[in-house]
């Protein structure tokens, strides 16, 4: 039968201020509901490497759910308030820890190649929370992230649903990317990213730590009726 199999795996974001909270929230959502957990740590109060190295342990001790480690950078939607080196350091240190690392296209060039030598593998992201740029500035991203990294991942701002329309296309466009278009408007690229071979699709296990998002719950509970 002519159709689309779906591989997608969902991802459930933790976005808490510290070890005691992060673990509460790990301990009280269901497993069953993703495929990775990402350990937003640019959320953690004065995170430190070693803090990072605990936590992640402890989830480890906890769950065989593959970690995705991100350390989101002020300018891309996250709350890291360091240096870049201080950022990029922690990252390093606890990148061979987890299955993916995720680090931004937009890190200068020498710190992003510290991640990806250091990872087992990598996610390379680029966030605008401003606005969808052009079909060919996103086909250059993705395609540099695509060959410096595992899975490039865009994450954009809508205006309109011609905006959405551009996220749709670079999905039909490109094999085992990350497309998101945010906010409500953008909502169902979430949905429709698992029918387009997007290898992990985004949702949120309480707080949402994007605009638009579905809940693990939803997430899941969709993926499931259109793979019925
Ligand atoms: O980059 C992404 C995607 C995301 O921004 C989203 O739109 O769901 C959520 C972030 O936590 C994650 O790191």
């Amino acid at each position: 039968m002519e159709g689309f199999t779906i591989n997608t795996g969902v991802c459930g974001s933790i976005i808490k201020e510290n070890k005691e909270e992060i673990l509460e929230t790990l301990k009280t959502m269901n497993l069953d509901n993703v495929d990775y957990i990402e350990l937003r740590v640019d959320t953690i109060k004065n995170v430190t490497s070693t803090m990072v190295h605990d936590i992640i342990i402890e989830i480890q001790n906890y769950t065989d759910k593959p970690i995705i480690l991100t350390n989101r950078t002020e300018d891309e939607g996250g709350y890291f308030k360091g240096s870049d080196d201080e950022r990029i350091k922690i990252l390093c240190d606890n990148a061979p820890l987890v299955e993916y690392t995720d680090i931004e296209y937009m890190t200068k060039p020498e710190l992003r190649n510290q991640v990806i030598d250091a990872a087992n593998k990598t996610i390379i992201s680029y966030h605008n929370f401003d606005k969808t740029p052009e079909k060919q500035y996103l086909k250059n991203i993705i395609n540099e992230a695509s060959d410096i990294g595992v899975i490039p991942k865009i994450a954009v701002k809508p205006h309109t649903l011609e905006d959405t329309y551009i996220i749709l296309q670079l999905m039909m466009e490109h094999d085992n990317l990350v497309a998101i278009s945010m906010d409500k408007l953008g909502t169902y690229t979430r949905i429709i990213g698992p029918i387009m071979g997007s290898p992990i699709t985004y949702a949120s296990i309480e707080e949402t730590s994007a605009p638009g998002q579905l809940d693990t719950k939803q997430t899941t509970q969709i993926i499931k009726k259109l793979k019925s």
